[in-house]
């Protein structure tokens, strides 16, 4: 693998998205070799727990744990500190929680590293609006007026504030989160469709490489790898796709 695709592949995150182990073991041998992130969402984690997640990270795999942790501050730190001590990479949590949950977040990865110095800090991320929701959705059932890119850029401006180094979003609102909150602020966004790939329930979407060239850091990518005949030569295609785009 050259030099580019290998960059490429660091900021692709598989989403393994399947309700048992053996599906999601199968995907991790299509995989093989290639260095992308393992993002570990609710229905796998609901069923394969925290074993499945050790497992991973002794096999030397970059995890995503996505659990979006959206409760009281109390609660959140703690569980926060929880998923630290099992040493993933990345984690995230619901900015709608508010500046007090987020920094409750911080504060409970904060002492679970302290209490262990082989663990290394997570990236902490938080949800601004999911990518599934709609102009309209959000105005009328969420009930937040405005633009959804007001909001995103709001709540990742609050996210900033509270100490956590990133947010998720769409690809679509990458380039207002970074003009806002500075390059350095990690983007990580689902919503990513190859071109002709059928975008289910998301509808705020970009392909790889508008994604890539958006200025966007990370890019999630479920059902187009894990639906396609041969995951393999899908994900190779989107990394392809990103390392064309990566200086545009
Ligand atoms: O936090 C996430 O990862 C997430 C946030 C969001 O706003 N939208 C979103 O789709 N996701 C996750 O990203 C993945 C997208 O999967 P596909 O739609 O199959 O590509 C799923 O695992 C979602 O749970």
């Amino acid at each position: 693998m050259s030099q580019a695709l290998h960059t490429a592949a660091r900021r692709l995150i598989v989403a393994l998205d399947y309700p048992n182990t053996e599906q999601a073991a199968q995907l991790i041998t299509h995989l093989e070799g290639i260095p992308c992130y393992i993002k570990v969402g609710m229905q796998l984690f609901y069923t394969a727990g925290p074993d499945f997640i050790r497992d991973l990270k002794s096999r030397g795999y970059s995890v995503f744990l996505d659990l979006k942790m959206h409760d009281i501050p109390n609660t959140v730190k703690g569980g926060a500190h929880s998923i630290t001590r099992l040493g993933v990479d990345m984690f995230n949590v619901h900015a709608a929680g508010g500046r007090q949950m987020m920094a409750a977040a911080v504060a409970g990865m904060e002492q679970a590293i302290s209490e262990d110095s082989s663990l290394r800090r997570p990236v902490l991320i938080a949800v601004t609006q999911l990518t599934s929701t709609s102009q309209e959705v959000m105005n009328r059932e969420i009930g937040i007026a405005g633009k959804v890119e007001d909001t995103v850029v709001h709540y990742a401006q609050m996210a900033r504030e509270s100490g956590l180094d990133g947010v998720v979003s769409s690809p679509l609102e990458g380039p207002a989160i970074k003009q806002i909150c500075g390059k350095s602020f990690v983007t990580v966004t689902p919503g990513v469709r190859p071109t002709g790939s059928a975008a289910g329930d998301q509808t705020r979407i970009m392909t790889p490489g508008q994604a890539i060239a958006a200025g966007n850091d990370y890019l999630v990518v479920g059902r187009p790898i894990t639906g396609a005949a041969d995951p393999r030569e899908a994900a190779e295609q989107i990394i392809e796709e990103m390392s064309n785009h990566v200086n545009d």
